[in-house]
């Protein structure tokens, strides 16, 4: 087993790149089941969840090559429609196979997808939505068997605007008969994005990035190329992570529009950002002060940088107030923040932050991907060597971020314990 050994203290300094968005690559990649030809996709990180995504992919027949940063991803000859169910459980991004293979082949198996642990997660819009376009769902032995002779457009509104819903629904609709139109659809760069493939691939669809979003059936789709937009969540958390150490970092290659709710926050806690086309810089020398925080789906400020966020604001003066809008268990973090030595109180959904003078290095354990990558910002904040356990689930989702964090001049080392 890994674990990180970080020695806190030093500001982070230097210019670092971004690469490809995980949750752009990963139903991009569960896409290209519905394209009768080879499929060539760029930008891709070379993370644990895109792995089991291309197992997911070979288990299904598909012939996938990943050099580099690219995955090319051959389904003329794919036979298989069930999901293993091993695989379903390591991601939540398997539930992404529903819509495609359900499209090409009149029918998927499933079963309830894993994922990071911060709620519930239902997959039941996922599964009203194609009820909606005239799939049959039997629900048996823990196994989700959807079919349907023919997909037909319809109107599906809901309740929250699910990123993965609309993402699955839009696939699902893509090779449907007639006009799908979701409404309170989410809105996040990553749908644009899926939603920039599946156009190249011909299919018809308006109003990604907006609440309402119509998909009109086409007959097929066709093999296209496509680079996935940067990972708005690792540059967020490379700009707290300077930020939050006193340090100056840039982090080049970012959608910096992607990122507005962020940098927003960053300027409102004092800490100076500077934008030069896609160079994101922060400056935290002179420190930083408490201030509130509500996530929401986007334009709002993301979830995935809560937790982030929340290791920087607890030594800022003064008090934070978090509120987490999107998940209702996404504070699994508090605690080993805690053992550091932070100041905080959970009610629900809010956290109470009390600024300290300073965080101590502890032995914690990582408990989900961007809890984890909190744990990390505070090992580098903390007086002391923190040991982070549980990288696995910080492997999900950053690439090497070790090595990232080492270029900027931390002190973090991946040992074997
Ligand atoms: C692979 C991927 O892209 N993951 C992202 C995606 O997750 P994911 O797509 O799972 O998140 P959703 O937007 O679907 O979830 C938002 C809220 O809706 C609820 N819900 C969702 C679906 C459903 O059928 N029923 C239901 O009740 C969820 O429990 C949650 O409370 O968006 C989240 C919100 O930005 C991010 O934190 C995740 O990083
Ligand atoms: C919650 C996340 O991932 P997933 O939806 O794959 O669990 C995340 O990327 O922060």
């Amino acid at each position: 087993m890994d674990a990180f050994a970080i020695r806190g203290g030093r500001p982070l300094a230097g210019r670092t790149r971004v690469y490809g968005a995980k949750n752009a690559a990963l139903p991009i990649l569960a896409a290209t089941v519905m394209v009768e030809g080879i499929s060539v996709i760029q930008g891709v990180p070379n993370l644990e969840d895109v792995h089991v995504m291309i197992q997911i992919l070979e288990a299904l027949g598909a012939d996938v090559v990943f050099e580099r940063d690219e995955v090319r991803v051959d389904c003329r000859h794919l036979a298989n429609t069930s999901v293993p169910a091993d695989l379903m459980r390591r991601m939540r991004s398997s539930i992404f196979l529903m819509g495609p293979l359900l499209a090409r082949f009149g029918e998927v198996v499933v079963s309830k997808p894993g994922g990071c642990v911060i709620g519930q997660r239902p997959i039941d819009y996922h599964l009203r939505g194609m009820r909606a376009l005239g799939a049959t769902i039997e629900e048996k032995h823990g196994y989700i068997r959807c079919t349907a002779n023919r997909l037909y457009g319809s109107s599906i509104t809901l309740d929250f605007p699910s990123v993965g819903a609309t993402e699955n629904l839009i696939m699902a609709a893509v090779l449907a008969d007639g006009v799908t139109v979701i409404e309170n659809a989410a809105r996040e760069p990553e749908i644009v994005d899926l939603v920039a493939f599946l156009r190249k691939c011909g299919a018809d669809i308006e109003g990604a990035g907006t609440p309402v979003i119509r998909v009109r059936g086409v007959h097929h789709l066709r093999e296209a190329e496509h680079r996935i937009i940067p990972d708005r969540i690792v540059a967020g958390t490379l700009l707290i992570a300077g930020a939050a150490t006193g340090g100056c970092v840039a982090v080049e290659g970012a959608v910096p529009e992607h990122l507005g709710a962020v940098l927003q926050k960053l300027r409102d806690a004092g800490i100076r950002v500077d934008v030069d086309g896609s160079v994101i810089a922060v400056d935290g020398r002179d420190g930083y002060k408490a201030m509130d925080v509500r996530t929401d789906p986007y334009p709002g400020f993301p979830t995935d940088l809560q937790a982030p966020l929340m290791a920087m604001l607890t030594t800022a003066a003064g008090t934070s107030v978090i509120r987490e809008n999107v998940f209702e268990a996404r504070f699994r973090h508090v605690n080993d923040l805690l053992r550091m030595g932070a100041d905080i109180t959970v009610d629900l959904r809010t956290a109470i932050v009390r600024g300290v003078p300073r965080l101590y290095g502890a032995a914690v354990e990582a408990t989900d991907l961007r809890g984890g990558a909190a744990l990390v910002i505070a090992g580098l904040m903390a007086d002391g060597t923190t040991r982070i356990e549980g990288l696995h689930h910080i492997d999900r989702g950053y690439e090497q971020i070790d090595v990232y964090l080492r270029d900027l001049g931390a002190d973090i080392a991946r040992i074997r314990i």
